[in-house]
């Protein structure tokens, strides 16, 4: 199922809604038994020591207190005084079945530190505002200290590891290490990004039963499942033919630069373009021979003669292009056919000559430029970013990482797998060829995006388990087809998946051009 982002802004509004619906209290005691259950199922030796802040956060570690002793599992609890009327409540209720609280101190830290085998961190949670209070920051250390001197100790973060901003995907010192995170309702953007999504471990989504579709309404992007993702993505009849499976462009290459055309090359045909044509200023490797490569003298001749031939379904500009990278794309944008634009069609001056049928790929340091910011603004916020990009440029927004952040007309989507050998060059080459390959297949603009940055994604994990950091964009291109068949697999499950659940991903799949 479709799974949400949720800002802390929105975590507090789905909490207050619950709060007024005299909710909060279900939702409360759902999170804290699956801390439980989740703890229990992933560590299930040790003594377990909770540690309760004041707020919600700590409310459910006291639930989840309850829960684990009911497991039969040995469990301490050190807290804070608790503020939050139902932090009081669950501590009352722990008390009842004979559940003692301790107060945290770096004495009653240590103490407790030095029979326990997993800590639960229940101090701050989406409440936090930064920065971490000195007090709370030395028990923080304290608890670093302890996990790092054994390999076996672990540390299981409720909520988000406490320290962090949930909104952010930077660090501090502060910030608690843990291996496991169990979050509700959603995804903070912390979890998602960066190196604060680093320091969440393995994470652990609860949707909590309680009035899911607030958590909706509240959430600022989606993270569609494979099945769904798979339901964007186009059959083919018996009687397709390479003209119904689209005609692609790719328009790219300078000297030096040509391999990135030809990667995009093969990441179109690999994502089932028919007929994949690349028109370059210079001599385009033939890496297949499956692709057209057309090398022209001029841009400006060729382009009037491109203009006035049969268009393509789809093409993409600007792998390795060059210098002229700008005027090229221009005019390649007044063909008005759907448009990928990467690399050095990345231009600012091109805001307002797009139309609706982009795709505009930038990875962060791109996207800076195009905003005019530093690219460590746009790494702490991807999914602002690829927002303001959005409505700077016009049409889609795939901003590229591990993981990318999709930003269309009717909302953000967040891609979901990936691998880290996918830090290498001419990656976004393919997924541009990959994206002009759907496009070209007759998926919307918001569908192509989606889907193709998952194909890829997947193709990546493929080529990951083969060759691990030394994959290479072609070792991707070559698994597009694997990843194809293993997202369609899930295809119906999905189809039925969006239908109960009245969710649409995107306006979805217009149907391959016949
Ligand atoms: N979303 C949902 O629907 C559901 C949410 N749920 C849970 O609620 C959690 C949010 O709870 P929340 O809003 O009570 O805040 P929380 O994270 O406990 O932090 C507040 C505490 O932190 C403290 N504090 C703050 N800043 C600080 C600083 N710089 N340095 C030091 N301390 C600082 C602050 O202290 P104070 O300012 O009051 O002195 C107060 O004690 C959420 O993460 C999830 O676990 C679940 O129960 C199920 C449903
Ligand atoms: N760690 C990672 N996890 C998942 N995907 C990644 C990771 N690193 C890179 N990628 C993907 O690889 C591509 C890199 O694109 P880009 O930086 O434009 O590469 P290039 O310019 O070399 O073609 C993007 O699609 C990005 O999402």
């Amino acid at each position: 199922m479709t799974a949400f982002v949720l800002s802390p802004q929105g975590a507090r509004r789905v909490d207050e809604r619950l709060e007024r619906a005299g909710l909060l209290d279900l939702a409360m005691e759902e999170a804290g038994r699956g801390v439980a259950d989740v703890l229990h199922a992933h560590y299930p030796g040790g003594r377990v020591l909770l540690l309760a802040g004041g707020g919600a956060n700590g409310g459910d570690a006291f639930v989840a207190a309850r829960h684990l002793q009911v497991l039969g599992r040995d469990v301490d609890v050190l807290a804070l005084p608790s503020t939050h009327p139902l932090t009081r409540l669950n501590r009352r209720r722990w008390r009842s079945v004979g559940g003692e609280t301790g107060l945290l101190s770096p004495r009653s830290l240590r103490r407790a530190l030095a029979g326990a085998g997993v800590v639960v961190d229940g101090l701050l949670g989406t409440g936090f505002t930064p920065p971490v209070r000195p007090a709370l920051a030395q028990w923080l250390a304290q608890v670093q200290r302890w996990r790092e001197q054994r390999a076996d100790r672990r540390v299981v973060a409720i909520d988000l590891p406490s320290g962090l901003d949930a909104a952010s995907s930077e660090v501090t010192d502060e910030v608690v290490q843990a291996d496991h995170t169990v979050t509700f309702m959603g995804w903070k953007p912390a979890l998602l990004f960066g190196a604060a999504a680093a320091r969440a471990g393995q994470v652990t989504l609860l949707p909590l039963r309680v009035v899911p579709e607030w958590v909706q309404e509240h959430a600022q992007a989606t993270r569609p499942s494979d099945p769904e993702v798979a339901a964007l993505l186009p059959v083919r009849r018996a009687d397709a033919h390479k003209g119904s499976a689209g005609r692609v462009w790719i328009v790219g290459g300078h000297p030096g630069t040509t391999g990135a055309a030809a990667m995009a090359g093969v990441g179109a045909l690999r994502a089932g373009a028919g007929l994949v044509t690349i028109h370059s200023l210079a001599e385009v490797p033939l890496v297949t021979p499956e692709l057209m490569v057309r090398r022209h003298p001029d841009w400006p001749a060729t382009l009037l003669e491109l203009g006035r031939s049969p268009l393509p379904g789809a093409l993409a500009v600007g792998m390795g292009l060059g210098p002229e990278a700008a005027a090229v794309a221009r005019a390649a944008l007044s063909w008005n056919v759907p448009t990928v634009l990467d690399a050095d069609a990345l231009q600012p001056e091109l805001a307002g000559a797009g139309h609706d049928r982009c795709i505009w790929t930038p990875h962060p340091g791109e996207a800076a430029r195009l905003l005019g910011v530093d690219t460590r603004e746009v790494a702490r916020d991807p999914l602002m970013a690829a927002r303001a990009l959005q409505s700077r440029l016009g049409g889609v927004v795939v901003l590229k990482g591990g993981p990318s952040v999709v930003a269309h007309p009717a909302g953000l989507s967040v891609s979901r797998g990936g691998h880290p050998g996918m830090a290498s060059a001419g990656m976004g080459d393919t997924l541009s060829g990959v994206l002009a390959a759907l496009l070209g297949q007759g998926l919307d603009t918001p569908g192509a995006a989606i889907a193709g940055v998952r194909l890829h994604a997947r193709a990546g994990e493929r080529a990951g388990a083969r060759h691990g950091y030394g994959l290479i964009a072609s070792d991707v291109a070559g698994e597009l087809g694997g990843a194809w068949a293993d997202l369609l697999a899930d295809r119906e499950a999905g189809i039925q998946a969006c239908r109960s659940a009245g969710v649409m991903l995107a306006s979805g799949h217009a149907g391959p051009p016949e």
